[in-house]
């Protein structure tokens, strides 16, 4: 390999398209190894490519692309790993700590979008609003009140679970829909007036509606198990904008199933992309695909910070880099 090629940082890119702005720089500064384009799994692509992967210093992925410690273990000279999500649980942080890789994440910069998400997936399950949509295709066939009324939003208690950015935007609107707003977090917010409650079958208890706003760690996994849900109760709504292993989903379609909860807006599953099946028939449950970052007009926002942090990272040097970059 020539000396310039070896100086210019190899990445490796799970998720398309980021990088576009960078890959039509001349002289270009950075070579991509594109794993997205291939149908392979990630470790079988790697172990295909002939020269690239021993001299990857990046990753770029997204929160649907898992960067296993398998994968770090086979880039020896991985420093970097940015994802355009604001979670991190599908990165073995632990490997990364232990071979000193600096993690970066998109921060807040989706907050609105997945409060908005979750909003629209309240509203909609409580009008009903995709339910009466395909209803709504075959209207003149069907019986006269063929078609079960929907429910209000101003005064449902809201109990959101993580009050951080997105909980936080989350509490904005609802409050603007004059919704009661309660919340479970770490720790008690002295800045805001909501009820706390430090535990978490409390809230439910108090609450018509449960909205997941939290990261997924040990602690907050299967936080909504079935105990929970039934203290929400049959007339009770979750919202999950998180990520889906925060509820134990076996327990949620059975609740679903069997009406021990009224409804569900989900945009994450605990298996992606696999949605459990008994969901599809039910018409109180709303179904998208970890959607909730991904607009037209966000993406370039991604593309540009994802950019800029390879910018950054690459242009300080890596001693500096692993301690001044922080991961949000
Ligand atoms: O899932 C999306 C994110 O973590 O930002």
């Amino acid at each position: 390999m020539a000396k310039e090629e070896e100086e210019v940082p190899a990445i490796l890119v799970l998720a398309s398209p980021f990088g576009i702005d960078l890959k039509a720089q001349n002289p270009p500064k950075y070579r991509f190894l594109e794993a997205f384009s291939s149908n392979l799994p990630l470790l079988q692509f790697l172990q295909q490519q002939q020269t690239l992967p021993p001299s990857v210093r990046a990753i770029i992925c997204n929160a649907l692309k898992p960067v296993t410690a398998d994968v770090i273990r086979s880039l020896p000279s991985l420093d970097l790993v940015v994802t355009a999500s604001a979670g991190t649980d599908h990165i073995d942080l632990t490997e990364c700590r232990r071979r000193r890789i600096q993690v970066v994440n998109i921060g807040g910069l989706f907050a609105a979008d997945v409060a908005d998400m979750a909003v629209a997936l309240l509203i909609d399950v409580l009008f009903k609003i995709s339910a009466g949509d395909r209803f709504a295709r075959n209207w003149g066939l069907s019986k006269p009140l063929g078609f079960p009324f929907g429910s209000k939003l101003g005064g449902k208690r809201v109990g959101i679970i993580g009050l951080g950015r997105i909980g936080g935007e989350v509490a904005k609107r609802l409050e603007a829909f004059d919704c009661i707003i309660k919340y479970h977090s770490r720790n008690k917010n002295p800045s805001v007036s909501y009820t706390f409650y430090s535990n978490v079958v409390d809230l439910a208890s108090n609450s018509d509606v449960l909205v997941l706003c939290c990261p997924l760690t040990e602690q907050t996994r299967h936080i909504i198990n079935k105990e929970v849900m039934l203290a929400l109760g049959k007339d009770g709504i979750i919202i999950n904008v998180g990520r889906g292993a925060l509820i134990d989903e076996k327990e949620l379609v059975q609740c679903l199933v069997k009406g021990e909860i009224r409804g569900a807006g989900l945009d994450v599953f605990e298996d992606e992309p696999n949605v459990p099946k008994e969901l599809f028939p039910l018409d109180n449950v709303v179904l998208s695909p970890h959607a909730a970052a991904l607009t037209l007009d966000g993406f370039k926002d991604s593309c540009d910070y994802v950019t800029k942090s390879l910018d950054t990272f690459f242009s300080i040097k890596p001693q500096v880099s692993k301690t001044k970059l922080t991961c949000d």
